[in-house]
């Protein structure tokens, strides 16, 4: 079993992920940063030179080769959690934790970030705050919800660890 952090851009999958697998000694695990390490290229430029469709592909087939393995804290990119087929292997081998927080407060924490392609893609508050509604039930299916608006990064961590916890006890 394993451990997958969920939630939109800026949500802090991948900063508290990597607190989390610290505190439990387990493995941290970014499928943005595997995807970039097999292509040898940024998100961006797979974003640019290939297509939004082939960076899909990409995240699932890392879904598949993380779901193999034992102990690893998964901070998942924002869209990998769309989709039946990614939530069969979420479901099946991981505990799912869905960071959620207020639309304002994720868009403050994003915008002007260079190396999130969506940011042009959807180059408007309304039009990313449409692709942020449009996944909320996605993200909705996880076993926990922490809602992370106006919260520091310890008490997050705290409040994971308590809903994660039963499933850390059982692989150590
Ligand atoms: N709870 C929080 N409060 C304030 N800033 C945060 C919080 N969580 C994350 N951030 C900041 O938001 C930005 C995006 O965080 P990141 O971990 O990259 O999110 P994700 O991987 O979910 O896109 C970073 O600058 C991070 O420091
Ligand atoms: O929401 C998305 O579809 C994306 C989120 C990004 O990850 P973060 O959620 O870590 O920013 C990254 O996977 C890519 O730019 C696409
Ligand atoms: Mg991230």
């Amino acid at each position: 079993m394993n451990i997958a952090l969920i939630g939109f851009m800026g949500s802090g999958k991948t900063t508290i992920g990597k607190r989390l697998a610290c505190q439990f000694g387990w493995t941290f695990l970014d499928s943005d940063v595997l995807i970039q390490e097999k292509e040898h290229c940024t998100i961006a430029e797979i974003f640019a030179k290939n297509s939004e469709g082939y960076f899909r592909k990409c995240e699932k087939s890392v879904l598949a080769e993380i779901a193999e393995l034992e102990r690893v804290v998964l901070a998942t990119g924002g869209g990998l959690p769309v989709g039946e087929e990614n939530w069969e292997i979420l479901h099946q081998r991981f505990f799912t934790v869905y960071l959620k927080a207020d639309f304002d407060e994720l868009f403050l924490r994003i915008t002007g970030d260079p190396t999130r392609p969506l940011l042009q893609k959807y180059p408007t508050r309304k039009h990313l705050k449409e692709l942020y509604l449009s996944r909320l039930g996605w993200y909705e299916r996880a076993h926990a919800i922490i809602d992370t608006t106006q919260k520091k990064l310890e008490r997050i961590l705290g409040e994971i660890i308590e809903h994660a916890y039963p499933f850390y006890t059982n692989q150590n």
